[in-house]
């Protein structure tokens, strides 16, 4: 593993590392922020949204102060494998570099496109072998958008490995969604059953369960409609027992300032439940 950059930050160490893994195929980049203190810390992971890396939340999302706070460590990955032979699709925002959705790929072409395996088996290894303060026993997820969708789908497939879930203006049912729909077809095929290990509404249907989730949405959001729908993730969790805070945030929209404004809400739901 190599270190990109170290800056100290609230009296904890913001870093961004670089590793050549061999769930990908690529070089991976991610960014951890530690918090000052002695460890261990408990892992709250940031899984990001469409076109963005591990840079922007570092960037706008304001996370730092509260996470020195609370002792939280934050591990905020990149979207999709990039580089050398990866399909980037520079022409289409929503797939390729950028748009990895979280899932493992099947399809022909695709074959770096593993960013379901890299996020339960690789990357927490990384995690557990370089990074001493790191407590893998209290492990949290949340994310935005594309990452909201990976949080959720990961924290219903994983119930065993995370205590905590929360989401800012989630995808929550990605096959029905033409902006979204598009992705898995292309990286799962077109049998939309095999898209339902992937989409959050259909892991609830088909019986996975998690502790309890929070999730934000902005009312003025301009991706509410056709993509986000977050009303149909609350249909899905009240007619399961599904427990789900879910709060609308009148005037906001789909972006950072969106993000950081309640991102010390977020990092106190999961501070409470990873103790
Ligand atoms: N590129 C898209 C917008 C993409 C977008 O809003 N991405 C969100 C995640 S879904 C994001 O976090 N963008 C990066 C940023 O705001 O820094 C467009 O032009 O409509």
């Amino acid at each position: 593993m190599e270190t990109l950059s170290t800056a100290i930050a609230f009296g904890g160490t913001q870093g961004v590392y670089r590793h050549a893994s061999a769930t990908t195929g690529t070089a991976m980049t991610f960014a951890v922020y530690t918090p000052p203190g002695d460890g261990p810390f408990p892992v709250l992971w940031y899984l990001s949204g469409l076109t963005c890396s591990h840079q922007n939340v570092m960037d706008k999302g304001e996370y730092r102060r509260m996470a020195a706070e609370l002792g939280l460590m934050i591990v905020c990955p990149d979207t999709s494998p990039r580089g050398g032979d990866v399909m980037a699709h520079d022409d289409d925002w929503q797939l390729g570099c950028g748009a990895g959705f979280y899932l493992d790929a099947t399809t022909p072409g695709y074959q770096h496109f593993q960013m379901y395996s890299y996020l339960t088996d690789e990357l927490p290894a990384l995690l557990g072998a370089y990074f001493a303060d790191a407590d893998l026993s209290r492990q949290g997820i949340f994310g935005h958008s594309m990452g909201g969708h990976g949080a959720l789908t990961l924290a219903l497939k994983n119930p065993e490995r995370f205590k905590s879930c929360s989401a800012f203006a989630p995808i929550v049912h990605p096959s029905t969604a033409d902006w979204s729909s598009k992705a898995l077809r292309t990286y799962l095929g077109d049998d939309p059953a095999h898209w339902r290990a992937y989409d959050a509404i259909s892991l609830i249907e088909d019986g996975h369960r998690f502790d309890a989730f929070l999730v934000d949405q902005g009312e003025a959001d301009s991706f509410l409609h056709d993509g986000l729908r977050p009303w149909l993730f609350q249909d899905a969790c009240e007619s399961t027992g599904q427990d789900l805070t879910l709060r609308m945030q009148p005037g906001y929209d789909h972006s950072y300032f969106f993000i950081s404004t309640f991102m010390d809400d977020h990092l106190h739901w999961h501070a409470q439940r990873l103790g």
